[in-house]
């Protein structure tokens, strides 16, 4: 047997992994980089997050990936040095991280990289009938596991594809394995670029649980905050939060045919970008609203759009978790309590003993458990593809 393989054996039947898990989302903001100790696999999974760091991306590395981020038109040459880079940047932050953290790389099982996504199209969002969901997350793990010495799981979402998904969101897997709950109905929120959620009717059953993203999180208010204000985000609210709502735009931004389509959906930046805001601005002849109405108008979309997912799907008592940088943001989280109904109670996902910021990237070394030392079922659930997902790269 070959020794990588062998090693990989012994993880899988090790009582407790240690893996990491690595999210670079929609919002650019960085890395998110999370060591977990996790045991079990499936429902009966268990996580210890022991360490977790953003590690920011500095101006000059988001330049690189803003150049090819969804674009419709990019350098092929420029894509191909980004994908071997951004995988050796990666590796290079996740050793600061364990000599940040006095931890060995040869404690550590497996490294799950999500990669960086720079576009995704699922079937509703593109016009080529030819072909169905696809989406591409770059940073080769081949990379990652040279430049770190780590066997590196990576690329999760084509599976999830091949098997007749969209590719996302995969937080329906671990929000089902770790959160469901027997004693209340539940709603795992995350909101970074683009809000998604995970409802999950009190029980254990696969049934009723729905998994979807709704629509912009931060996206258009980070793209209006870079393209105005050079500023990667408006932070605290500050800019939005003198501002007032204006109806007329909110109007025609709830116009946008991706909130009609029914749930499951996902979407991206490749539908919520600035285009969008100034094509609505137009028509809705809002064109000269001044910055802070349009950020406190773009903070209301995204919280109308939340809250009235969650309001439509928890009819009974039940309590959101919420999740992603969306919840740093005050105008944001109190526009979107004002809107839920009184019987929905808001809380972030710390209260679930995950923090907020890592929610994601601890998603990922889930998935990466499950590639290890999950059990293949049988069941063929729509709602949940019984898949294996990930592809493994060695170190040597
Ligand atoms: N103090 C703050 N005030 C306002 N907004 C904030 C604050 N901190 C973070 N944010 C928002 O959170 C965003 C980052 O969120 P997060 O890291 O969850 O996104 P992501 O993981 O990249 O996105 P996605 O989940 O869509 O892939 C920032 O770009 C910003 O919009
Ligand atoms: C294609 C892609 O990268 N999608 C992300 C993005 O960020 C949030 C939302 O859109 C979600 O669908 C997904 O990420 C999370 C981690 C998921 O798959 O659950």
């Amino acid at each position: 047997m070959h020794p990588h393989i062998e090693k990989l054996y012994q993880s899988a039947e090790k009582p407790e992994r240690l893996i990491i898990g690595l999210m670079s989302g929609t919002s650019l903001d960085g890395l998110d980089v999370a060591l977990c100790r996790i045991s079990g696999s499936g429902r009966e999974t268990q996580v210890t997050v022991q360490a977790f760091t953003t590690c920011p991306y500095p101006k000059a590395v988001k330049d690189k990936i803003l150049t090819v981020f969804a674009k419709q038109t990019v350098d092929l040459e420029y894509l191909t040095l980004l994908n071997a880079w951004i995988g050796k940047y990666h590796g290079e932050l996740i050793n600061q991280c364990l000599k940040n953290w006095q931890v060995e790389p040869s404690d550590i099982d497996v490294i799950a990289s999500h990669g960086q996504t720079i576009f995704h199209c699922p079937k509703h969002q593109h016009h080529y009938s030819d072909f169905g969901n696809a989406t591409l997350q770059i940073g080769d793990a081949d990379h990652i596991a040279v430049t770190t010495g780590i066997t590196t799981v990576a690329d999760f979402r084509q599976k999830h594809i091949a098997a007749g998904g969209e590719g996302a969101p995969l937080a329906l897997y671990g929000d089902y394995y770790y959160f469901a709950s027997d004693t209340e109905h539940r709603v795992l929120l995350n909101m970074g670029g683009i809000a998604n959620l995970t409802y999950l009717p009190k029980g254990t059953e696969l049934e009723g649980v729905v998994c979807s993203d709704l629509g912009p999180g931060n996206t258009l208010m980070d793209a209006y905050m870079r393209q105005h204000f050079s500023q990667p985000y408006d932070e605290n609210a500050q800019l939005a939060s003198l501002g007032t709502v204006n109806q007329t735009l909110l109007d025609r931004l709830q116009a946008e045919p991706f909130f009609a389509l029914p749930l499951p959906k996902t979407t991206g930046p490749e539908v919520f970008n600035l285009e969008m805001l100034e094509a609505a601005q137009r028509d809705s002849s809002t064109e000269k609203l001044s910055h802070q109405d349009i950020m406190a108008t773009l903070s209301a979309l995204s919280a109308q759009v939340i809250a009235r997912h969650i309001n439509t799907l928890c009819t009974e008592q039940c309590m959101v978790y919420s999740s992603g940088g969306g919840v740093h943001n005050p105008l944001l989280m109190s526009q979107i309590k004002q809107l839920l109904a009184p019987h929905i109670q808001l809380h972030s996902s710390d209260t679930l003993g995950i923090h907020p910021d890592a929610k994601e990237a601890v998603l990922f070394a889930m998935l990466a458990n499950e590639c290890l030392a999950g059990k293949v079922t049988a069941r063929k659930d729509l709602a949940l593809p019984q898949v294996t997902m990930g592809k493994v790269s060695f170190a040597d």
